[in-house]
């Protein structure tokens, strides 16, 4: 069997604002709340305890306790959705400090795709600090959901493990040497995180500085019969004869890879909660392809195995279990331990909900298709299930994860608001996560931003539509671009931000150094936070509005060039 490639080391200083950050030595050990995890049926006792700012919303509701809305987050809500071609956003902030009108020609929605485009390999993107953490906080930061999952994926653990591959752009997961033989199951090593995805740790802990509590910060793994389907067919599969040839007729073989797995991904839940996440997910996305017997036989002790061993040293962190199409297994699913068992749209809530349990929370279970319709009939869907799940326990999701085809729907202020003065009661807020970017966190209008209140969000949307107005942007659309309408869509300064700026065309040039990127007229500032201009070694990217004549202009110009400036002056 080939040997497994090293971890990409990339040089993090070419990318984003990560001048000679210091990673942390060793995993900072994060305390989590002290509240136990319990069932649905007793936690409504202690509902009244309200959720502490120590604690995000989505730990509280998949604890038990009462919570003032569903948490809302969507699984594959990192990248997947963000495929809209090229676009230019006119911004317009009026800094409460400053007289200097702040634009940004930087659309999350788009940083993705460019993301893409420029570290064309999933792997660089998903081992790289930064990119982890920029893919990571892209959705958040424009819808506000109330996870943020770490941008990685199952497989990354697998060159640790010996076992060599990559994800090829339209083909997805190539294991190179599948793995068929015992020989080759023997060469498997035990996952040692520390020592192979150093990137994931420093992750989640900066993902953790940057979320606050405002939101749960989530890491994930795969399942132990999951990862094994992938390395024995070498990588996607329809049929999965592979995996069943080898279950079926050398099933010490299949054994042997799976405990491999079990220890090491019990390792590796461990590796991620020291260093931030706060709930994880495991993905045993192909265990429904094994009949109940089987999955009994090759995937529930194995499951079973990660949840005691994680609860052993990490009794407080909740771990929630995914697996698409599991009608046929539901009730078996809550026997391996987990906290919430995530649903998929072929199952019907109240239903899954009765079989189910009470002993454990669910996730779901909105079909991603559902995306597709209008908003009227999305906030229908969101409603039945939410309404069919109940008060208590219930993290509101997806059933899988968003679809390529989607380009959500941003396509106003005005539409939003509109949706917000008819959805009264508490479905409405998710409404919003689903519907809406969450609002910006510009100067002007920060208080309201991390409130969860419809009324909060309705204020600051106007007051947003009020600053668009006022500013009476000219629609554009840039050079060489399909025409577009422009989303009114009011955006944020992101710390990773230049390099996207950068991408989102509002400098042609190519850094010369670190900050300096081109010379131009239009004029942008952003400032790093003081947690990240500590971690870049001090100084501030600065953009800076030069030589305007008009707004018009800028925002004209913004197309063709832009001047960067790196200050090492004071913080604004
Ligand atoms: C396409 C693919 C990849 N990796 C994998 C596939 C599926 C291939 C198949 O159907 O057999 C394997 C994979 N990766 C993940 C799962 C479990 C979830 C599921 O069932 O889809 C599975 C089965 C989690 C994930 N995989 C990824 C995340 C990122 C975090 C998030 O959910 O936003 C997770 C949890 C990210 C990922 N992973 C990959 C890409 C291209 C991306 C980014 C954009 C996208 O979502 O398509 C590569």
């Amino acid at each position: 069997m080939a040997t497994a490639c090293p971890p990409l080391s990339l040089p993090s200083t070419s990318l984003l604002c990560s001048r000679g950050r210091s990673a942390r030595a060793g995993p900072a050990r994060r305390r989590l709340s002290a509240v136990r995890c319990s069932a649905v049926g007793e936690a409504v006792a202690e509902a009244a305890s309200a959720r502490t700012a120590e604690e995000p919303l989505l730990v509280s509701a998949i604890r038990g306790k009462k919570v003032e809305r569903p948490p809302v987050w969507l699984m594959r809500q990192a990248g997947r959705y963000m495929k809209a071609g090229p676009l230019l956003l006119p911004l317009h902030f009026a800094l409460e400090h400053s007289s200097v009108l702040t634009y940004c020609l930087y659309d999350p929605l788009q940083s993705y795709q460019l993301l893409c485009e420029r570290y064309p390999s999933f792997r660089e993107r998903s081992e790289n600090v930064d990119l982890v953490v920029e893919i990571s906080l892209q959705p958040w930061k424009v819808f506000k959901p109330d996870g943020v999952i770490l941008f990685s994926d199952i497989l990354t653990p697998l060159p640790g493990m010996n076992i060599p591959f990559d994800i090829v752009k339209g083909k997805g997961p190539v294991i190179y040497d599948p793995l068929r033989t015992a020989a080759a199951v023997n060469e498997v090593r035990e996952f040692v995180p520390e020592d192979w995805v150093p990137y994931v740790g420093q992750a989640l802990n900066l993902l953790r500085e940057e979320v606050k509590n405002e939101a749960a910060v989530l890491g994930f793994v795969g399942a132990p019969f999951t990862l094994a389907s992938y390395c024995v067919e070498g990588g996607s599969s329809k049929n999965f004869t592979m995996i069943k040839k080898m279950a079926f007729s050398e099933p010490t073989i299949l054994h042997n890879l799976l405990q491999k797995f079990t220890t090491s991904m019990s390792n590796y839940i461990k590796y991620q909660v020291d260093n931030g996440a706060q709930a994880v997910q495991i993905f045993d996305s192909w265990a429904t392809e094994l009949s109940p017997a089987d999955f009994e036989e090759f995937s529930l002790p194995y499951l079973k195995q990660i949840v005691d061993s994680v609860k052993e040293t990490h009794p407080d962190l909740p771990l929630i279990l995914y697996a698409s199409g599991s009608g046929g297994l539901l009730e078996r699913l809550p026997l391996t331990g987990v906290d919430v068992v995530s649903l998929d749209w072929t199952v019907d809530m109240a239903e899954g909900r009765k079989r189910l349990g009470s002993n454990v929370a669910v996730q779901g279970n909105v079909d991603p298709g559902v995306l597709f319709g209008s908003k009227e009939f999305i906030s229908k869907r969101i409603y039945d299930t939410v309404q069919k799940a109940g008060n208590v326990g219930h993290v509101l999701n997806l059933g899988h994860g968003i679809k390529w085809a989607v380009e959500f729907s941003i396509s106003g202020l005005t539409q939003v608001l509109e949706a917000s003065r008819h959805v009264e009661d508490r479905v409405s807020t998710n409404l919003f996560a689903f519907l809406s970017p969450a609002p910006t966190p510009s100067r002007t209008t920060s208080a309201a931003v991390g409130t969860t209140s419809s009324a909060a969000i309705s204020a600051q949307v106007a007051a947003i539509a009020r600053e668009i107005n006022a500013s009476q942007s000219p629609r554009l659309t840039p050079h060489g671009a399909r025409r577009r309408p422009v989303p009114e869509l009011l955006l944020f300064f992101s710390p990773h931000a230049r390099l996207l700026g950068r991408h989102g065309e509002i400098g042609g040039s190519e850094p010369a150094e670190d900050g300096v990127v081109g010379e131009g007229e239009a004029g942008w500032q952003r400032t790093v936070s003081p947690a990240r201009e500590e971690r870049s070694g001090g100084g501030q990217v600065t953009l800076e509005k030069e030589g305007l004549t008009s707004e018009k202009e800028a925002v004209r110009r913004g197309t063709a060039s832009a001047r960067w400036r790196r200050s090492t002056g004071s913080r604004s």
